[in-house]
């Protein structure tokens, strides 16, 4: 990780080369996206319940709890995790059992607060976030957000203060896509082992810099991917909004690289099963991996913070379940 940023404070700076890479992942792009850190304006005021555990407001000031609570999700099996074919920027939905396992996920982090949801581009991801909060107890609904052009924005406006209220704003980001998989995607896992030797297959799937013929490195999807969460994500954990991200196995090992500080060699082991969860807390500044919820009331996820343990207090109040 140092070998693409030196982090100074709270300020992150890429070194030139890895800008031009960025450049160049933009480019990869199809050209109606702008530039890599377009900052999404959410015009969904989002209300939090006396109990929520991030903020308080007292005489009109807002005291910003250093708490948030910061879920991570793969999408759920794919058509093409199926098939086991090469999947990367291809657009393909979840199976039948990729449905389940979203909605088995939603049944485990149902206790847990979300203020706001970040999804890749990707169908897979935006399907497993929204089928997750259908099972979530506060049943707020998520509402993606269109901002693509001004007519997109102000036509999905929610004009009802009230029913705003009740809304979580999903922010679709291509930069949270899954790594671009180049001349692989569509060829067979298998196959391609066979063809070019299990070893040169694993390394171009979980090596740190070695990219897949024509696609992207885990570095270079981490200048995407980490770049966003630092710059788009970060900020709203600070200012204690609870977040939840669906995205994918990659992007998601290059966001996890960062949060638990992993070198370019230990990331090569890092496997993350679709449809899990991972919960951790952001506080002071610092991520704590929590695990991943294996119950709606796991007492190991709320014993940890008294924040989650009140909130679910006030769920079972507000729900009587
Ligand atoms: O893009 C894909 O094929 C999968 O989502 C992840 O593939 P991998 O496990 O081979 O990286």
């Amino acid at each position: 990780m140092a070998a693409f940023r030196q982090a100074t404070g709270s300020q992150i700076f890429f070194s030139a080369s890895s800008l031009n890479k960025e450049n160049r992942i933009a480019s990869l792009m199809p050209n109606s996206q702008k530039t890599c850190f377009d900052t999404i304006k959410v015009s969904l005021s989002i209300s939090e319940p006396a109990s929520s555990p991030s903020i308080t407001i007292h005489g009109g000031s807002v005291k910003k709890s250093n708490e948030a609570a910061l879920i991570l999700i793969r999408h759920g099996e794919s058509m093409w995790n199926e098939k086991n074919l090469f999947t990367g920027c291809v657009d393909v939905p979840l199976t039948r059992k990729g449905v389940e396992e979203a909605v088995e996920a939603g049944k485990r982090i149902s206790n847990i607060p979300v203020d706001m949801i970040y999804t890749s581009a990707l169908i897979r991801a935006q399907m497993t976030a929204m089928l997750a909060m259908t099972e979530h107890r506060r049943k707020k609904v998520p509402i993606i957000l269109h901002n693509e052009t001004e007519q997109a924005r102000e036509w999905s406006q929610v004009l009802s203060e009230d029913t705003k209220k009740l809304c979580i704003p999903v922010i679709t980001a291509w930069q949270l896509n899954e790594r671009m998989y180049g001349e692989l995607q569509g060829l067979n896992k298998q196959e391609t082992a066979d063809r070019y030797g299990n070893e040169r297959v694993h390394e171009w799937r979980r090596s740190y810099s070695v990219p897949p013929p024509g696609g992207e490195s885990l570095e270079m999807c981490a200048e995407r991917a980490v770049a966003y969460f630092v710059e788009e994500i970060e900020p709203r954990l600070v200012s204690g909004k609870n977040v939840m991200i669906a995205a994918h196995g990659n992007s998601l090992r290059s966001i996890i690289m960062y949060l638990d500080k992993l070198t370019s060699q230990e990331v090569i082991s890092l496997e993350l099963s679709t449809g899990i969860p991972m919960l951790y807390i952001f506080k002071e500044g610092e991520f704590i991996r929590r695990g991943s919820p294996v119950g709606p009331t796991e007492a190991g996820v709320y014993a940890y913070t008294k924040r989650l343990a009140q909130y679910r207090e006030k769920l079972d109040g507000m729900f009587q379940s």
